[in-house]
């Protein structure tokens, strides 16, 4: 994935945005943007002078992301639409003309949009405004490729006349001003089939939602940031930030929550175990491991601080349950089919902080009585697959062809599936979304992070669970607790690096912990 090699490569300096830049920003949808504009237009300022500022702040951006570019003049080929976008992209064009740039514009359409007419009819005075026949030409013989056809107005496919020239695009430098065409942006999804793929995306004002979920990273590329005096207004959700309140108070063991993680049978507790001894590093006071009696000397062979209990079976667990100091539980990995459903019954009546994975969410999925026992203390965390057996409708929305836009997004499918359950929900993915009941959502923005495809290793997610639920178990609400679990897991294998196995996450967080609390 080209962005991940891009964002935090040796050329970091100049790339506005790394996971860290992104951290507890704002995400906002096309309407918001939009409001964001109208309210600053209300306040006095127009829209002209917006979109000259944006193209102002796009020169600037690329010459600070290419300083090759900054040393000297090249030949740029300008790409416009007709709305705003190809408003920024004429303000692109004369900059860039009035720097020594050779510049070759090409309408797809002519400028619509009042404030792009005035500055279409700007450029039409010092330049030529080409045939959209010859872009693909100008893409081919260009320096640098300027994509202004379209941004958070796209709102059906491009056309097929747009092929050739994204296709002469290959090999070439693009930039695409605030989104590459064809993305939507709310979603991070394709409209129809053609779509830019940028090397950079200059954004204005605040992060699009598309600009970090589904494909967004993989088409823009990096991803640069530029202020154009807008007030911060409503926002969609919020890129997850490292997490607050993660020291300890001296005191007894107990007083740090006590966490019980169900495990299957003999053979099934690789992934248990990972998530327990999870739990117990992010600093959950006692964890205790809960299994079938015939894994138990598997079990005790393989780990030490965490605690065992034999747990035949729900009624056991109903019992071990009368403790009110387990505060915290954790069904899923490893589980089992065959036992899940019983086990989450009984977990659910506890009405306990409750995080429920795999098995368990298999479970809630067949069985519609319990998905009615969920309450505001759980926390899902399925991955696609199980997003779509749990709520087979949104995963049908989130995976059909987005043939207009804005498309449903992976933010609507979670917030969705959050209000629906009534728990929160976690659907993890590169671009992992947190969803409350209550409406506040979440981006684990990783996929703009080298770390992310170590992430993608067998158990990451079983591990994911575990600090989840040891985060419970300390007294974190399922929200806060989800949030912050996924910000560490992404933050572990950021440090650790290449080769990560799903057990170097659990050993890797005192490591993250002590530069938290440092
Ligand atoms: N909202 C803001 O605050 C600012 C917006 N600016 C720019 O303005 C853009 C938004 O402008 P617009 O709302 O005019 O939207 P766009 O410029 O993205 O395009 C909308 C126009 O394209 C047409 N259209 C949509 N999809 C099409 C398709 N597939 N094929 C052919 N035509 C299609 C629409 O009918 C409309 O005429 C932003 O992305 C940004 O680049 C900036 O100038 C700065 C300020
Ligand atoms: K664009």
């Amino acid at each position: 994935m080209r962005q991940i090699e891009k964002v935090g490569a040796p050329d970091e300096a100049e790339t506005a945005c790394s996971a860290g830049s992104l951290e507890g920003r704002a995400l906002l949808t096309a309407a918001q943007m939009r409001a964001a504009e109208q309210e600053a237009i209300a306040a006095g300022t127009t829209g002209a002078a917006l979109m000259e500022r944006a193209g102002a702040e796009t020169v600037a951006a690329l010459l600070a992301h290419w300083p090759d570019l900054a040393a000297g003049p090249g030949r740029a080929a300008v790409l416009c639409g007709p709305g705003g976008n190809g408003g920024d992209g004429y303000v692109v064009a004369r900059l860039l003309r009035a720097r020594g740039w050779e510049v070759r514009l090409h309408a797809l359409a002519p400028a619509t949009q009042a404030d792009a007419k005035a500055q279409a009819e700007g450029w039409a005075r010092i330049g030529a405004i080409g045939d959209w026949a010859d872009a693909a030409g100008a893409v081919a013989q260009a320096d640098l490729v300027i994509d202004a056809l379209f941004g958070t107005g796209l709102a059906r496919p491009l056309g097929d006349e747009v092929a050739p020239v994204i296709a002469a695009m290959r090999g070439r430098r693009v930039l695409a001003v605030d989104l590459p065409s064809g993305l939507c942006s709310d979603s991070g999804r394709v409209i129809g089939t053609h779509c830019v793929e940028a090397d950079l995306t200059v954004g204005f004002h605040a992060p699009k939602a598309g600009q970090v979920l589904d494909r967004g990273p993989a088409q823009c590329g990096a991803l640069a940031l530029r202020d154009i005096g807008l007030a911060e207004g409503d926002a969609v959700a919020r890129i997850t930030a490292a997490p607050q309140g993660l020291g300890k108070r001296a005191g007894h063991k107990y007083g740090h929550g006590h966490a019980l993680v169900l495990a299957g049978g003999p053979g099934r507790g690789g992934a248990v175990r990972m998530a327990a001894q999870a739990a117990l590093r992010i600093g959950a006071g006692l964890v205790t491991l809960g299994c079938p009696p015939a894994a138990l000397q598997e079990n005790a062979a393989r780990l030490d601080a965490v605690m065992l209990r034999p747990l035949r079976d729900a009624g056991a667990l109903q019992d071990m349950l009368g403790d009110a100091r387990l505060n915290a539980l954790c069904l899923g990995p490893g589980l089992g089919v065959d036992r899940a459903g019983d086990l989450v019954a009984a977990a659910l009546s506890a009405r306990r902080a409750t995080l429920l994975d795999a098995d368990a969410l298999t479970a809630i999925a067949e069985q519609e009585e319990l998905a009615g026992q969920l309450h505001d203390a759980c926390l899902l965390t399925p991955h696609d697959g199980e997003f779509a057996r749990l709520c087979p409708d949104l995963s049908d929305r989130l995976r059909g062809d987005a043939t207009s836009g804005p498309a449903f997004s992976r933010i609507d499918a979670a917030a969705a599936a959050a209000r629906r359950l009534g728990a929160v929900v976690l659907l993890k993915g590169p671009d992992t979304v947190i969803a409350a009941p209550d409406g506040r959502v979440a981006v684990n923005a990783g996929v703009y992070d080298r770390a992310a495809p170590w992430l993608a290793t067998a158990g990451a997610g079983d591990v994911l669970s575990g600090i989840c639920c040891g985060l419970m178990a300390r007294g974190f609400a399922p929200y806060e607790a989800a949030c912050a679990g996924a910000w560490l897991h992404v933050a572990a294998a950021r440090r650790f690096g290449p080769g990560l196995i799903a057990e170097d996450l659990p050993a890797t967080l005192p490591a993250v912990l002590r530069q938290l609390l440092s």
